[in-house]
This record gives structure tokens, sequence and C-alpha cells, in this order.
């Protein structure tokens, strides 16, 4: 379905999220956090209601800014180029309808958060690099059938109120947010580092827990100090 035409305000943001986009998700098989066609990126729309997204089944070598598809909050197409939106559209759509903060979400089969998430187990903040981008542990999200918005259910229960941008969906993998697709995707690569190194903490004894305390403080301090002035550690 191609809807009413953009204002051209619109159409010049939507053509920069595309490009964005499809940038983004060269970032994904960079750090080698997907294969062959899983995971997905979108963007929010800013001042619109509606978001972009990769389409279904496009290999990423294929991925270009014109393949991106525009969606509206409820998951329809606005302008697809002929192209059937991700699998993960309704969840998406649903995390941008449910919280108005996120402007990002990624999804990828990141090895070691998938194997934390085939267990049901959250993954503990025992670094200072976690206490720092999660703030908290990396939670489990329920398990859910994909195809319609009970992903995105289970993301915004579980993520509501809780500091951590990454989900781990029960026996499926992770998902991460952000205030905008770059922050999500950079989430989704430290949720993949520490779950790796965490995972290999656990092979080799107990890993010790962070006071909450300092977990509070690490927190506060990427937020609002780390990185250069007028920068975020977005
Ligand atoms: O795991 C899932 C479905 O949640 C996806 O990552 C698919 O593997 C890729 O789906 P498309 O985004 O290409 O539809």
């Amino acid at each position: 379905m191609n809807a009413e035409p953009l204002s051209p305000d619109a159409a010049t943001v939507v053509a920069a999220l595309r490009e964005e986009l499809s940038e983004l998700h060269q970032e994904l098989v960079r750090y080698d956090l997907v294969v062959w066609t899983g995971g997905n990126v979108s963007g929010r729309v800013p001042g619109q209601d509606l978001f972009v997204i990769k389409p279904s089944g496009v290999p990423y070598e294929r991925l270009t800014p014109q393949s991106m598809v525009v969606c509206d909050l409820e998951g329809r197409v606005v302008d697809g180029g002929g192209l059937k939106p991700s699998s993960d559209t309704a969840a998406h759509a649903y995390v941008y309808r449910h919280m108005p903060e996120v402007g990002g979400i990624v999804h990828t089969h990141s090895t070691y958060a998938c194997a934390w998430a085939a267990r049901g187990e959250p993954v503990p903040c025992v670094l200072t690099a976690m206490a720092d981008e999660f703030g908290a542990e990396i939670p489990v999200g329920p398990f859910a059938v994909i195809g319609d918005d009970s992903i995105g259910r289970g993301i915004v229960e579980t993520l509501t109120g809780h500091r951590s941008p990454a989900v781990l969906m029960r026996n499926h993998g992770p998902f991460t947010i952000g205030p905008g697709p770059r922050a999500a995707v950079k989430a989704a690569v430290m949720c993949e580092d520490v779950a790796r190194s965490v995972h290999i903490s656990h092979q080799l004894g107990r890993p010790l827990p962070i006071d909450p305390e300092a977990v509070d403080r690490l927190h506060h301090r990427y937020r609002h100090a780390y990185g250069q002035p007028g920068t975020s550690a977005q």
C-alpha cells in the first residue's frame, strides 16, 4: 500500500533516515551480530507517526537506502517500493507506540546474547562496562511468537522502567532500544560484548557482583560525564 505522499520536509527526513539505516545495517555485519538475513534495524521519523525499517529477507549486501520500508505506527506500509517490511515490523511498531522516548530499535542474533536468551537467564551486571551502558543486569523477556506484536509487548513490559536498553527475548535473542537507531545499534554491540565476557567468566568461576551503589555511580558518570563536552555516550 502506498499512502498520501510525504510533505517535502518529511520526505527530506525520511531520505536521511533511509541512508542512516542502510549504513547501520552494515554495522551489524561488521560487528558479527547477524548471519544471512537475520536481524533488523529501524528508526522513528521525528515529528511523524512513521518509522523506517529493513525489508524482510533481503541479504545485507543488497540493502540500500531505497530498499528501506516506511511504515506507520500500526506497522502498515506507507512506502515500500514493492518490498515487504521486516517480519518484526509489528513488534517495532508496538514499541514506538508505547515508548515515545524510543527512536531506534535493533534485533540481532548475536551468538552469546542468544545463548543467554536460550537459557532464559539475565546477564548479571558484573562488569563496569555493563554498569556504564546498561546500569543493571540485561533482563530476559517472555517467549513470544514472531510476526505479530507479541515481541513488542514483551519488550515494552520488560524494559519499561528498566535502565537496560537491551532485553533478551527468551529462546530468541536480543532486542535493543535507544533514542535513535545508532544508539540502539551501539547497545546491540555492547550487549554481545558483555554477554561474551560474562559467559567466559562463568566458565572460569563465579563472577563477583558489583555493589549496587557503584553501579549507580558508574551509570550516571557514563550518561552524564563520559566523552567530550556537548556529546553524549550515545
Ligand atoms: O528473528 C527474526 C524474527 O524475529 C528476524 O531476525 C529474522 O531472522 C529476520 O527477519 P527479517 O527482518 O528479514 O524479516
